[in-house]
Formats: C-alpha cells, sequence, structure tokens
C-alpha cells in the first residue's frame, strides 16, 4: 500500500473544468455521497432543533446501530489505501481525493461540500457552508476559511504542476463571512520561484470579498518541475 510508484499518486489529482459537479465514480460512491447527505442532515437538525433530550437519546441509540452495521464490513483505512482498492479492482484513477477531502469530500459529511473547477488561469470553487460552521453569531467560523482557502490553493497547484505542502497560509479577513449562502472562490498562480509556488486566493459572498489568502506551497524534492509537460509522472 505505500508504494509510492502506484498508479494511483494523489499528485496527479485532476481539477474539473466544469462548474457542476460531476457524478459520482460509480453506484456505490453515488450511494456513498447519499448516506453523507443524510448526515450532514442529521447534524444540521441536532444542531438547529429544540429536541426533547428523550428523543435525541433515542435517535443516538439508532444511528450507533446503524453505524456498526456498516463498521461489520472490511475496513479499508485512508484515501490511499482505499484508491489502491478500486485500482486493483481495473477502475482506473478514481480520484477519491474529490469524495473524502474534509473540505471538498461529497462523500465526506464533515466537508461542507465545495466544488472546484478550473477556467484558463485560475481555479473557482463554490461551497455554501452552514450552521454547522458557525463562528461568530450567524458568520462562518474564520478556521473554517483557513480550510477552504488551503484546499482551494492546493488544488489550484495543479495548474502548474504537482501538489507540494502547504508551508505558510497568510489570511485576511475582510468583514464576516456569511453562512447558508453560496460562497464564491477564485485563485491563482502568482509565481514559482524553485520548489516554491505563491499562490493567492479570495472568499467571496454576493458583491464582497469577505477574506483574501496567500499561499506558499513547497513541491516535494522529488516532484518534477513546475510546468511540466507530463505532470501526471510526478512523484512523492
Ligand atoms: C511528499 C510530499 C508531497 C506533498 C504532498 C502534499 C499534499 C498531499 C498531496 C496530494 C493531496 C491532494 C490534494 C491535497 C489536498 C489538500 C492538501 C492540503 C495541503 C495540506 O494540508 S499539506 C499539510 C500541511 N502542511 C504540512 O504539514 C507541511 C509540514 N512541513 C513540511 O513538511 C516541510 O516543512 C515542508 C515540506 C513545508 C518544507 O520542507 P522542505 O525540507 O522541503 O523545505 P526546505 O527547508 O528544503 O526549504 C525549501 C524552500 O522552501 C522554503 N520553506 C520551507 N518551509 C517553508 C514554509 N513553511 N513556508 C514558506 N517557505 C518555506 C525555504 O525557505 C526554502 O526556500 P529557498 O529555496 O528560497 O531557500
Amino acid at each position: 500500500m505505500s508504494n509510492h510508484h502506484s498508479p494511483v499518486d494523489d499528485h496527479q489529482v485532476r481539477i474539473s473544468d466544469s462548474p457542476e459537479i460531476p457524478p459520482a465514480i460509480n453506484d456505490n460512491w453515488q450511494a456513498r455521497r447519499e448516506l453523507a447527505d443524510a448526515l450532514r442532515r442529521l447534524n444540521m437538525a441536532m444542531l438547529t432543533a429544540d429536541a426533547p433530550t428523550g428523543q435525541l437519546r433515542a435517535v443516538a441509540a439508532v444511528v450507533h446501530t446503524e453505524a456498526a452495521r456498516i463498521e461489520a464490513n472490511e475496513r479499508v483505512y485512508g484515501r490511499k489505501a482505499l484508491s489502491n482498492l478500486y485500482t486493483s479492482r481495473q477502475q482506473q484513477n478514481p480520484d477519491l481525493l474529490h469524495e473524502m477531502s474534509p473540505a471538498s469530500g461529497w462523500s465526506n459529511a464533515v466537508a461542507p461540500g465545495m466544488h472546484i473547477w478550473r477556467e484558463g488561469e485560475r481555479v473557482h470553487a463554490r461551497v455554501t457552508p452552514d450552521w454547522s460552521h458557525e463562528g461568530p453569531f450567524g458568520h462562518l467560523h474564520g478556521g473554517v476559511i483557513a480550510l477552504l482557502f488551503d484546499h482551494v490553493l492546493s488544488i489550484g497547484q495543479r495548474m502548474v504542476g504537482s501538489i507540494g505542502h502547504t508551508g505558510t497560509l497568510t489570511i485576511r479577513y475582510h468583514r464576516p463571512t456569511p453562512i447558508n449562502k453560496p460562497l464564491r472562490m477564485v485563485a491563482d498562480v502568482k509565481r514559482i520561484e524553485g520548489r516554491k509556488k505563491f499562490m493567492a486566493a479570495e472568499l467571496w459572498a454576493d458583491n464582497a470579498c469577505t477574506a483574501s489568502c496567500e499561499g506558499i506551497f513547497i513541491a516535494s524534492r522529488n516532484a518534477l518541475p513546475p510546468a511540466s509537460p507530463e505532470p501526471d509522472k510526478a512523484d512523492t
């Protein structure tokens, strides 16, 4: 599982070129998306309903029972192991990051479900955080904003080669960011110096830029040079 020459390599992560969320890779992952949606709904219901104590305990018992049903299957821990499992079943390069990421994964109930796509030399993102991401009353948690920036910039690196680690993120919070409405993000690469990519991004709600971010991402020593014509061969 640790073979870094595996055909499944996170550095191959693709950026969509469509503002529409692509279909799940198969029916199993479609079902995972549906379960993640149900879990988000449950979480939101718990956070926003004046529910009686007995009802909350009864639902907790049911959910534990249902979780045990799923836990009884063979366990595969981590995106890499799961990707390798799918590859061994002849499904090419399943790109599970977009399903499993804690920032954008449609099949990860803790993610706010962000979609990222490329237009020209920029990446765009759309996300609608909700009450489960509240920080200041009625507004988005600053740490969630940092998560969204980190992820959009990380994916944006694919425009110019492979993905490197986040080295530094510098965020300026201009004004409180609303929740429960679609937010837009845009990111691009400002310059490349050796293994360092200098990136920038903005977060927009309606017609206001509520936060902006600069990020320095450091490519691995073994990564191919930036803007390689064959970025998919980048290695760890
Ligand atoms: C094998 C790693 C490949 C990277 C893979 C990364 C992510 C996974 C890949 C794909 C997943 C797909 C999508 C990912 C989606 C989300 C991921 C979000 C990204 C993250 O969530 S990722 C976790 C948070 N992240 C960390 O957990 C980093 C911990 N840290 C380290 O792993 C090292 O610290 C590292 C690698 C940062 C540097 O280590 P190093 O040894 O390669 O660097 P070195 O010292 O050689 O410096 C070389 C030049 O970078 C400058 N420099 C060094 N450090 C800097 C810094 N922090 N800020 C600004 N500049 C820095 C120096 O000043 C020098 O600059 P100069 O050349 O000009 O002198």
